[in-house]
């Protein structure tokens, strides 16, 4: 369609992530290699019904019943995020070539080559009269790979100038982080990004603050910073075997039990239980580290999860290297993950990798991505 005199094309990206709080969208511009240019954003919370029967598909591997009427209702609130996201820009849809529709993670097993993503792509292309590419996961998981993340090699292409080796750290419901060690112009495109789920992200934390009734998640970590880490605790906590299996590898919203925290005996007062678990996402971290190929100089933190200051704190305590957020560097930390997905869509019509070994494990670089023409 239209590659407009700068090569760049107009996509959407759409993520519904982990933590269940909403759809993002993205407009942006792209050659899908290693120009991206932002233009506009956009979050749509779910609401409280919506997000329990969304939390009522979690863990599903079939598709019948209650999984599809959600998955309807989920992609034409899809739709309903690209009409605003480009009423806001002031973008008819016409101009845009593509959507990246992620879609909502209900099962996530790539050890048994299972991934779920719910979300109809033909339904959102009809509904929108744009192009969809949907499904990114499946063809990673079936040749082998971990199916996640996918955001690597768009970090990269973000982080030209920046010094190296660079983490740039994700903590949505999950964490992920994306190693990247050359520039994009001088790498043979392949072992320069490592990548890997790190542990958990906002998703513990978030659920043990809803069951004390103190509200979604814990905002700006001030429950956590009142209360005190559960050395106990957090030591059974990281005898998970996750932390010493090597990169690349991802997790399942719902991986880790947090019982030695919500189950402790005498149980844990609302701030100490949110301080042992939020220790535990920087520790899963920090025990990154050895897998990765050398140290990272600095840490980049986008998703939620770098609002909250306690868990910074922790980060940069255990790292011992200067952590920021992204948007120090000019970046959106909340628009990062939809952006990817439209970046993602456009590279997937281009015929070009999505993957590489060291991201997701998959043999080969990895083509990937489902087609739906415009409706
Ligand atoms: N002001 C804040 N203070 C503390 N935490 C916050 C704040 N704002 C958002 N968060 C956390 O960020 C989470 C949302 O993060 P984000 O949108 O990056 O996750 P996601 O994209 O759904 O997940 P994933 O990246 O795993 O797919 C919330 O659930 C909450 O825990
Ligand atoms: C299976 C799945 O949906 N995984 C998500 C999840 O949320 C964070 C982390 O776990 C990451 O691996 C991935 O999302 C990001 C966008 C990715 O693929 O890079």
């Amino acid at each position: 369609m239209m590659e407009a005199t700068d090569g760049l094309r107009t996509v959407v990206g759409l993520m519904s992530g982990t933590s269940m709080d909403g759809i993002d969208a993205a407009l942006l511009r792209t050659d899908g290699r290693d120009r991206v240019e932002a233009l506009d954003f956009l979050t749509i919370p779910y609401d409280d019904g919506f997000r329990a029967r969304l939390r009522g598909c979690l863990g599903r591997t079939d598709g019948g019943g209650t999984v599809a009427e959600v998955e309807r209702e989920l992609t034409d609130a899809h739709a309903d995020a690209v009409r605003r996201l480009l009423d806001q820009a002031g973008v008819a849809p016409a101009e845009v070539e593509l959507i990246g529709f992620h879609g909502h993670t209900i099962h996530h097993d790539p050890d048994r080559r299972l991934t779920r993503q719910i979300g109809d792509g033909a339904r959102l292309a009809a509904a929108t009269g744009i192009a969809v590419v949907g499904d990114f996961r499946s063809a990673d998981v079936a040749a082998g790979g971990q199916g996640a993340p996918l955001v690597p090699l768009f970090h990269r292409a973000l982080a030209h100038g920046l010094p190296r080796p660079l983490a740039v750290l994700n903590i949505g419901g999950v964490a992920n982080v994306s190693w990247i060690a050359s520039d994009p112009a001088e790498s043979d495109g392949e072992a320069d990004v490592v990548a890997c789920d790190t542990g958990p992200g906002n998703a513990l934390i978030d659920d043990w603050v809803l069951r004390h009734g103190l509200g979604r998640f814990d905002a700006g970590g001030a429950l956590a910073a009142a209360g005190r880490v559960d050395g106990e605790a957090l030591a059974v906590l990281m005898t998970h075997p996750y932390f010493s299996r090597p990169a690349p590898k991802s997790l399942d919203r719902d991986a880790f039990d947090p019982a030695p925290v919500t189950a402790a005996s005498p149980p844990l007062s609302p701030q100490d239980g949110a301080a042992t678990l939020t220790a535990f996402t920087a520790e899963s971290v920090a025990r990154v580290v050895p897998h990765l190929p050398a140290p990272p100089v600095r840490w980049l933190v986008c998703g939620g999860g770098r609002h909250n200051a306690t868990l910074m704190a922790m980060l940069a305590d255990r790292l011992g290297v200067p952590v920021d957020p992204v948007d120090l560097v000019g970046w959106d930390g909340d628009a990062l993950e939809a952006q990817a997905f439209g970046y993602l869509a456009l590279r997937s019509r281009l015929g070009l990798p999505l993957s590489l070994p060291a991201t997701t494990g998959v043999p080969v670089p990895m083509r990937g991505g489902v087609f739906h023409p415009a409706g």
